[in-house]
């Protein structure tokens, strides 16, 4: 019986560990990318979108084994038991097998790049796969300077949307770009939810996240504010006629929104209740992002 209970837990922290629901990031913005690519030219290259779906989500898996890896030499997961390095107890393990991951993920986006004669896409990849890094990396660390939610917004909002629809299209598009805005909030809006109940370890190691420099009171209160924006912006471009009607089916997500606000206003400064907030933001993200794909493809 204990050892069953034992075993139960341990697979709780691998699987808080590997964080599935995460990979939500890597498939919206190549999902909805494509899927504007698909609206305005009524073609698809589907070995090019899984391809790309594949690459992305391997390239997820380095940033978040090599964010254990960076994580743990400056001493901010120690407390962190379900850190993979933790885990483990074999940091280059884990850096090895990161590694990897971005080795094969990168060679997936060279394969697109090859097949386009184009080295666009690849270089928008690599230069996110830099700022990724610079993100947690020596001798950078960003994250450490509150940087992070900026860097993540460019990141997984213009600059991937402009990798994914340029795979499919070879060119740019301005509807494109003003949804790469909408998927760059609610991504960044994941990352500052995950920092509102590590205020403590942050503190204690130099680490200036957005909620350790404005307070947990006042950044539930800007949370409202990012929810809110996504609405707001896609009623802009609907009336802008950027983006067609049906992308206001992105209001049936509203519901994650105003729970992820409650929650948050609720809990802000109890860290044991606020820090599952990230994953109802990791649902706002993965139903706005798919029901803004729908939107555009209906
Ligand atoms: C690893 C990230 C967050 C974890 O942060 P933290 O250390 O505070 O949390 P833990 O407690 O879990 O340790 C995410 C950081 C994201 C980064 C700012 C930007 C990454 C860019 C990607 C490489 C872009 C990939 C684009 C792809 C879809 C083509
Ligand atoms: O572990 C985390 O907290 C995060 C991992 C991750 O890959 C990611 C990507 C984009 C935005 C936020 C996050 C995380 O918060």
């Amino acid at each position: 019986m204990t050892t069953k209970l034992i075993e139960r837990s341990n697979s709780k922290l691998w699987l808080a560990a590997i964080k599935p629901p995460m990979y939500s990031v890597a498939v919206i913005p190549i999902s909805v990318g494509t899927a504007i690519a698909f609206a305005e030219t009524q073609t698809i290259n589907s070995s090019i979108f899984s391809t790309f779906l594949m690459s992305a989500i391997l390239i997820i898996a380095w940033l978040n084994l090599s964010n254990d890896v960076f994580d743990s030499e400056t001493g901010i997961d120690k407390n962190k038991a379900h850190s993979l390095v933790n885990l483990t107890g074999n940091k280059t393990l884990i850096f090895g097998l990161a590694n990897l991951f971005l080795a094969v993920g990168v060679s997936g986006i060279c394969a697109i790049s090859w097949w386009q004669k184009d080295p666009t896409v690849i270089l928008l990849v690599v230069l996110c796969c830099a700022l990724g890094y610079t993100y947690q990396g020596p001798p950078f660390r960003f994250g450490y300077q509150g940087l992070g939610e900026i860097i993540c917004f460019f990141t997984f909002g213009p600059l991937a949307f402009a990798a994914a629809y340029y795979s499919q299209t070879q060119t740019w598009s301005a509807t494109n770009l003003a949804a790469s805005a909408i998927v760059g909030i609610t991504t960044s809006i994941i990352l500052f939810c995950s920092h509102f109940h590590q205020v403590e370890d942050d503190l204690a190691a130099g680490k200036k996240s957005p909620i350790v420099r404005l307070g947990t009171k006042k950044g539930a209160e800007l949370l409202q504010w990012l929810c809110g924006s996504i609405y707001v912006l896609t009623v802009l471009f609907v009336a802008l006629g950027m983006f067609p009607i049906w992308t206001l089916l992105i209001f049936g997500s509203l519901p994650f929104a105003i729970d992820l606000c409650r929650h948050v206003t609720d809990y802000h400064d109890q860290p044991g209740k606020v820090s599952n907030s990230k994953f109802i933001a990791v649902t706002l993200h993965f139903s706005s992002g798919l029901l803004l794909a729908l939107g555009f493809v209906l």
